[in-house]
């Protein structure tokens, strides 16, 4: 029998597929952009992950009552749990919503019911982590911190997203301590777009338990032993870095060279509905393209288990310990 998988590097606003963008434009009367569902999809072209995010935060603007919140969150858990899934841990952009001014409460409402029933509901139990918008100010993350904080919420985490370049994690230790002293887990994205001297700021100043991405990881020989020593985790996700040209092709993806490092990798899909796939569809392709083996797939399947925060029974029974 193969360990099932955890997910734990997906926004779940990249979960917005374009029917459920139109639907829901429909429903709470917003005028979209595009002509119908074909013109949509002819703009998930990207160059680079600016590309994407501007994609990403304009069709985010359909999302306004904690429904909206609810439906999408229902629709990523059932479609993971088709694919194998059976934790999820998931981020979500505090204020890419109260910006346009969704409040906080109604986007923890909507995500908090279907994370309390999801593994009653589709066999997935599941976390939520508040990710800050790194290419914002420094008080507007103080004050989404402040707010998750004061609102009896069931955030487990904080995580550290959005354009990367510009914006390293040194401008954010504060924020990070604080969460850290208050008991929230905390992970960052770092070595995607960025150099791998911000992996070394997350972990050393921000003092992140987990990596997304990581990937420019490789151009650091003294960096990778570290990773591999401290067994810090690297949430990778190979479809999203193809599509946003952090590597030319899948066959090229260094993942099996992580792997033969002994670098503690896991497989994600980051914004599913954007990149071509959810995780099942990552393994798929990189069985077809990278040629995976079906041991390398369990060794995935197995760090994914082990670099979450589920709870040791829970990690157990995923593993059939
Ligand atoms: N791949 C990614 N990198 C940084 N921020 C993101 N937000 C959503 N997807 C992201
Ligand atoms: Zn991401």
């Amino acid at each position: 029998m193969s360990t099932p998988l955890a997910e734990l590097h997906m926004h779940i606003e990249g979960s917005l597929e374009p029917e459920l963008i139109f639907e829901l434009a429909q429903r709470n009367k917003v005028d979209l952009p595009y002509r119908d569902l074909d013109d949509l999809r002819s703009r998930y072209e990207f160059t680079d992950l600016q590309s994407f995010l501007d994609l990403y935060f304009a069709n985010m603007t359909v999302l306004r009552t904690a429904q909206d919140f609810a439906d999408l969150a229902r629709a990523y858990l059932a479609r993971a749990a088709a694919g194998g899934v059976r934790h999820a841990e998931i981020f979500f952009n505090p204020q890419a919503h109260t910006a346009r001014g969704v409040p906080l409460p109604a986007v923890l409402e909507g995500l908090a019911d279907a994370v309390g029933s999801s593994e009653a509901e589709f066999g997935v139990s599941s976390d939520l982590i508040a990710a800050v918008l790194r290419d914002r100010p420094v008080p507007e993350a103080e004050a989404m911190l402040d707010e998750v904080l004061r609102l009896d919420v069931p955030v487990l985490g904080l995580g550290l997203d959005s354009a990367e370049v510009g914006y390293p994690p040194s401008l954010f230790v504060d924020v990070f301590d604080r969460a850290r002293s208050n008991g929230l887990r905390t992970v960052a994205h770092a070595g995607e777009e960025g150099p791998p001297d911000y992996i070394r700021q997350a972990l050393d100043l921000l003092r992140v338990e987990r990596i997304d991405h990581g990937v420019r990881c490789l151009e650091d020989e003294a960096l990778v032993a570290r990773l591999v020593e401290e067994q810090v985790p690297l949430t990778v996700c190979p479809l999203s870095n193809v599509r946003l040209r952090v590597v030319d092709t899948l066959a090229e993806h260094p993942l099996r060279r992580m792997l033969e490092a002994g670098l503690l990798v896991t497989v994600n899909s980051d914004d599913p509905a954007y990149f071509g796939g959810y995780v099942d569809d990552n393994f798929a392709r990189l069985q077809a393209e990278l040629g995976l083996t079906d041991a390398e797939r369990e060794t995935l399947a197995r760090n994914s288990i082990r670099a979450s925060f589920a709870s040791a029974e829970r990690k157990a029974e995923l593993l059939g310990g």
